[in-house]
């Protein structure tokens, strides 16, 4: 192969050789080169902007607010969004999410999939055959997997990482590659031409990092010779920055757009993240204690419809933590309770469809929105012109109700210990306690805790939260725990739960320690 300047580090993965090809690597490289930089400077604006201590809807930006445009008209494969599986990118789960029935497919390369580089490349093998439609698999136990012909075909969205990961393994010009560009490259060089480069963009907290995207996108295509507006993206609006840019992240992304997501589980991460040393007024009370129904989750969920549709956007609902249990009819029984809860509010606030995180949840969010939608597809002709939502109102956390309880404490160690533990060995969603816990969701029981010391928070047994307490029942939780990952992972998450600096993001010092 003759040197364009990309090396790769990871090791051999089966069938790595027609993904990573050398082509595909120089796109690549081509991405990279033309747009670290920018993710550089963008990613240390993130400081800056909450070290100013300002959060507000952007003076400068107002024009775009005022201003009369739609995003682009959605193509054919994403007019009907109302049901949406997420999950990893693994070979078995393809396989069953694209069988289940669901509109849609999150094939999830983040906060679902450890970037083990043989998850990333894997993961990008799956891909390629799951988009021709060519997949199968037998599982050790002789269960033969492949795709259903009497099952409509979900349209697949592409979930690369955020902009703040690194991918190690593959080096260009001497510095580790951008693991969004990494994914996204990769996924589009073998796939854009099949006609359907979709994707869901993470964790963002600007309009200028929705540019940033809008310019990959459209660098991409012309390299391709892919037809401009070809890729189209849905925005997860799961920062608190970002829910005071959503019309502007449109409005860059207008061309490539398909909609904003209203992404939860981060949203609780960033909030807890930003306010963490802002005092009494802004620490969360348990996780468990704060539903969709707080009033600052409400405020967010009700911009995010309106704006959706004033703009032509699809409006999509978030993931309810519930998942059924084939072995437990009780706790499927609670879980389909929850997740129809969730999913009918959604729908009656205007949403255009919702995510399920496991295939037996799909029908009951289908149904939810088969009433909702009647004959129709969507509900994008449905103004929320009722909805006003001030900075306040996004802000307003006191008046959230809930606790900080000693089940607080332990529930937030025992989740965030096991997740660790599970995405070590590679593995980035699990179920603990019939609950889905992902990258995002270990993130917020980290950060609670961090917030809780920091703040010095008394629960409401009258015991105050000390790094000691902390330690305390992290050193009993691991002596409940064996296997191979439980020492690293006690000592990853007491460095992100109590270590005086913050850590941004869990991954970052766990991505370290993985292979
Ligand atoms: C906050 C966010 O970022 S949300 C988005 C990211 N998170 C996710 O995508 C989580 C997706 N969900 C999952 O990964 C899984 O549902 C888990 C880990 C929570 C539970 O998985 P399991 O413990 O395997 O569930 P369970 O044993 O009930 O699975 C039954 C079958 O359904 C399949 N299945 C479960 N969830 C999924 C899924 N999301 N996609 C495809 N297949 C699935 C399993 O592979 C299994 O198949 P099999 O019978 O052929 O072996
Ligand atoms: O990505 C989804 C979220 O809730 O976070
Ligand atoms: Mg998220």
């Amino acid at each position: 192969m003759p040197d364009i300047g990309v090396t790769v580090i990871g090791d051999k993965v089966d069938r790595d050789e027609e993904v990573l090809t050398p082509e595909a690597l120089d796109f690549v490289a081509g991405l990279h080169r033309a747009f670290a930089a920018t993710r550089d400077d963008l990613l240390r604006r993130r400081a800056e902007r909450r070290a100013s201590g300002k959060l507000d809807f952007l003076p400068e930006t107002a024009k775009v607010r005022e201003s009369d445009w739609r995003v682009a008209d959605a193509p054919p494969a994403l007019t009907d969004r109302r049901v949406e599986i997420t999950g990893p990118t693994e070979r078995k789960m393809a396989i069953n999410a694209l069988n289940s029935g669901a509109k849609v497919w999150l094939a999830d390369l983040e906060d679902a999939n450890t970037p083990h580089w043989e998850n990333v490349v894997s993961g990008q093998v799956n891909l390629y055959d799951a988009a021709r439609g060519t997949i199968e698999f037998t599982s050790p136990e002789g269960k033969h997997y492949a795709l259903k012909d009497d099952v409509e075909r979900p349209a697949i969205v592409v979930r690369p990482r955020g902009w703040h990961l690194d991918e190690r393994h593959l080096e260009i010009d001497g510095r580790p590659a951008v693991g969004a560009l990494v994914d996204f490259g990769l996924h589009f060089f073998h796939n854009a031409s099949l006609g359907k480069p979709y994707y869901y963009l993470p964790k963002m907290e600007s309009h200028l990092e929705a540019r940033l995207w809008n310019d990959v996108f459209t660098a991409a295509e012309e390299q391709l010779g892919v037809r401009h507006g070809t890729v189209r993206a849905t925005v997860l609006i799961e920062t608190i920055p970002a829910a005071f840019e959503m019309e502007e992240i449109l409005y860059e992304l207008r061309e490539h757009a398909s909609g904003l997501n209203a992404g939860r589980w981060d949203y609780l991460f960033s909030i807890i993240k930003y306010f963490r040393d802002a005092g009494a007024d802004f620490v969360l009370p348990d996780r468990n204690s704060i539903t969709m129904t707080a009033p600052f989750m409400r405020a967010y969920t009700e911009l995010l419809v309106r704006t959706c549709h004033k703009r032509g956007a699809f409006a999509m609902g978030g993931m309810a933590a519930f998942i059924p249990n084939r072995r437990d009819p009780e706790v499927t029984e609670r879980a389909l309770a929850k997740v129809r809860d969730d999913k009918t509010r959604e729908a009656t606030d205007g949403f255009d469809g919702s995510w399920v995180a496991h295939p037996d949840l799909v029908p009951v969010c289908r149904e939810i929105f088969d009433v909702q939608f009647g004959s129709k597809s969507n509900q994008l002709d449905r103004q929320r012109d009722d909805v006003s939502v001030t900075a306040a109102q996004l802000l307003d956390f006191k008046a959230t109700g809930g606790e900080a309880t000693r089940a607080g404490v332990e529930s937030a160690v025992d989740v965030g210990l096991r997740y660790l533990v599970s995405w070590l060995s590679g593995n980035g969603a699990a179920a603990i306690h019939n609950l889905m816990e992902d990258a995002a969701t270990a993130e917020i029981s980290r950060s609670q805790l961090w917030q809780w010391v920091h703040n010095e928070v008394v629960l409401s047994d009258g015991t105050p939260v000390t790094a000691g307490l902390v330690r305390e029942v992290l050193a009993r939780t691991k002596a409940s725990l064996s296997g191979e990952h439980v020492d690293l992972a006690a000592e990853l998450f007491e460095q992100v739960a109590l270590s005086e600096e913050f850590a941004d993001f869990l991954t970052v010092p766990a991505y370290a320690k993985i292979p």
